[in-house]
């Protein structure tokens, strides 16, 4: 699904600047005012389809919410559609016709149906949320089709009676006034969702779809966010179900298989992945193209919804958002690009690129040995006695991987207020006790004793929430979004202040108090720019204002000096000189130079155990240490590793 999260990116990216902001407000007005002017315009079998692509679309809005907004891209969300569609229609079939109760009770009917499958579908991600959302939607068709007695089975429900919009209104049996039913409540449904998407809490999504691990590692409940936002496109989806009954006063399974799934992440592609009037407007050119070009050309339907899927993948690889945000000139760079030889292409250069930062860390997996720490263990680790000097205990740490050890048996303690650095070779194991330590990496064996706690066995938004903090080795940023919202988003937990979500006073608040930490790395000038587009220099900066915006105990910090030029480094010396005091720092480095500068305490590590623990000086001059890996040439001299 690596299009539609890079389409959703770059669309997003391209809709946040204020030429994109610009452009989305004047196409959805646009839009509305095309669709309110089409029955005075367009015969009446346009307005039928124009009904039925509003539905659709509005299917297709929940799943752009979900993949490009959550990141969980789906093609199960025929699953609530399917049942917001059904009970529309057993309500009606039982005399209850009234339209805003259908809307409401099937919203209520697809949000519990995503709140129970939930569990099975929002801890899973990539081609597996692909995979369990397809056969969710395909168990809910087959249901649909051996369920006979309440739902027809495949010859599904007909003859289901007219709706009445509101008590007293009378019947929609016009195809007119149904239009009409069918607009205001799409139009309601999406103001509501970009409503909650332009909130704070949009960007609680945007930061879990790019980087998950940077809003785990900063305390938050990222299973939580997707819960609930998986809850809440199963209600959208219900509401689409029920307008179909609207239309079509029919539902069969034929209505909510596997094509229609794979038509509603067309439209989402087609529109950008995570824009609400794309993913409409997409799903409007797929009913036309279906409907309406396969009229003069009987039976090409799917070979034009084909042509139609190739082009928008690689001519719009912003989707049509990308292009309205864009101008002409991003249309024709894109077109160019298709048109130019391979290997010249210049046009993509000023695109930003999806941040691998999220892939590159390992998801906390336990391998086959964890499942081998012995129970007395815990009751070891239970017994540890509180050092008041240490704020980080490690005791007999172990981390597996198959044969090898990359970590064995390490004891180290660290501090309150240390600055201690990490050494050793490459495949020493530094970054692993890092990760072990943040929790993003499950110990085989050992101990992990912070601020007097165990912390062994902590999730690691858990440990953010305790103190600990981390600056990655590839730098963990939300690449869509502002340096200054990268920051807040990074201080939010630690905030813990209700509201924020909801109230942009409160969020603007936070912000605030956030940009202490951008002027605390040099970046206060640059708050308002977009993450992705920063320098590798920058991006570190950021990294480290994200890591010390949760105000933490122990700040984490691997290689941090990687990549950097001499002038960054400087800059990236001051800024660890300057850390407040009562904050203590790990530093994982190659740089002896860097680490000379900062830290007071070193630890060298070789094959995943201790060589040795002195001053810089001491470690400098230590004998085994210079034999192992500094080599006999001055430290200061070289670049480690
Ligand atoms: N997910 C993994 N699966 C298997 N082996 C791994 C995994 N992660 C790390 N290792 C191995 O564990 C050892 C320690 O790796 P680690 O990255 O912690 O070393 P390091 O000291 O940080 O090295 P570098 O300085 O190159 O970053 C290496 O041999 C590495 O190949």
């Amino acid at each position: 699904m690596t299009t539609l999260a890079t389409a959703a990116l770059r669309a997003r990216t391209a809709l946040h600047s204020p030429r994109g902001i610009l452009a989305g407000r004047i196409l959805a007005v646009a839009a509305i005012v095309w669709l309110i002017a089409a029955p005075y315009m367009v015969d009446l079998f346009t307005i039928i389809l124009l009904s039925q692509a509003l539905s659709l679309g509005l299917l297709a809005v929940s799943v752009a919410v979900l993949g490009g907004g959550a990141g969980l891209p789906s093609l199960g969300q025929v699953a609530p559609y399917a049942v917001g569609g059904y009970t529309a229609a057993i309500l009606a079939d039982h005399g209850m016709r009234i339209g805003v109760v259908h809307t409401l009770v099937a919203a209520a009917a697809g949000a519990l149906f995503n709140a129970l499958t939930a569990p099975i579908v929002v801890r899973t991600r990539g081609v597996t949320v692909l995979m369990i959302t397809l056969a969710v939607g395909e168990l809910v068709r087959t249901a649909a089709e051996k369920w006979k007695s309440v739902t027809g089975g495949t010859d599904g429900k007909s003859g289901i009676p007219p709706i009445e919009p509101f008590w007293g209104m009378g019947d929609l049996v016009d195809d007119v006034d149904t239009y009409w039913y069918v607009l205001l409540t799409t139009l309601v449904v999406i103001a509501l969702t970009a409503l909650v998407l332009r909130s704070p809490a949009g960007l609680l999504l945007d930061g879990a779809r790019e980087n998950e691990t940077r809003m785990r590692a900063t305390g938050h409940p990222v299973t939580g966010y997707l819960t609930v936002t998986y809850i809440g496109v199963g209600a959208i989806a219900g509401v689409a179900g029920a307008l179909l009954i609207s239309i079509q006063r029919y539902i069969s399974p034929a209505h909510i298989g596997f094509d229609t799934s794979s038509l509603v992440l067309l439209a989402v592609v087609i529109g950008g992945g995570a824009s609400l009037v794309g993913a409409m407007i997409g799903a409007a050119l797929i009913v036309f193209t279906r409907d309406w070009l396969s009229g003069p050309w009987p039976g090409h339907g799917p070979l034009l919804l084909g042509l139609l899927f190739l082009i928008a993948v690689y001519t719009l690889p912003g989707g049509l958002a990308g292009v309205v945000a864009g101008g002409p000139r991003a249309a024709w760079r894109s077109l160019a690009k298709v048109i130019r030889p391979a290997g010249k292409s210049t046009a993509d250069t000023d695109e930003p690129e999806a941040d691998e930062t999220t892939a590159s860390e390992p998801a906390a997996a336990d391998g086959p040995d964890l499942a081998k720490r012995a129970s007395d263990e815990a009751g070891a680790r239970a017994e540890v006695a509180p050092d008041p000097d240490a704020l980080l205990t490690i005791t007999g740490l172990t981390r597996r991987y198959g044969a090898l050890a990359a970590v064995d048996g390490l004891d180290l303690t660290v501090r309150r207020g240390a600055r201690h650095a990490l050494l050793g070779p490459n495949g020493a194991g530094k970054s692993t006790v890092l990760a072990m330590i943040a929790g993003a990496n499950p110990v085989t064996s050992g101990s992990i004793v912070f601020d007097g706690r165990d912390v062994t066995d902590l999730a690691p938004a858990r440990r953010s929430r305790l103190g600990i903090a981390r600056a990655f080795q590839q730098p963990a940023v939300v690449p869509s979004l502002s340096v200054l919202d990268n920051v807040t988003l990074a201080a939010w937990r630690h905030a813990r202040r209700g509201g924020i979500a909801w109230r942009p006073s409160r969020y603007r608040s936070l912000a605030g108090e956030a940009a202490i930490h951008l002027e605390t790395v040099g970046l206060t000038a640059r708050a308002d720019e977009i993450a992705g587009e920063l320098s590798h220099g920058s991006r570190r900066l950021l990294d480290i204002a994200m890591a010390l915006a949760g105000h933490p105990k122990l700040l984490l910090l691997d290689e941090p000096a990687a990549g950097l030029t001499d002038t960054d480094i400087e800059l990236l010396a001051d800024v660890l000189k300057a850390l407040p005091a009562e904050v203590t720092m790990v530093l994982v480095e190659h740089n002896f130079a860097l680490v000379r500068e900062v830290t007071d305490t070193v630890t060298v590590l070789a094959s995943g155990q201790l060589l040795a623990t002195g001053t810089p000086d001491e470690i400098a001059e230590d004998r085994a240490v210079r034999d192992t890996y500094l080599g006999a040439s001055e430290p200061e001299h070289q670049e480690v590793g």
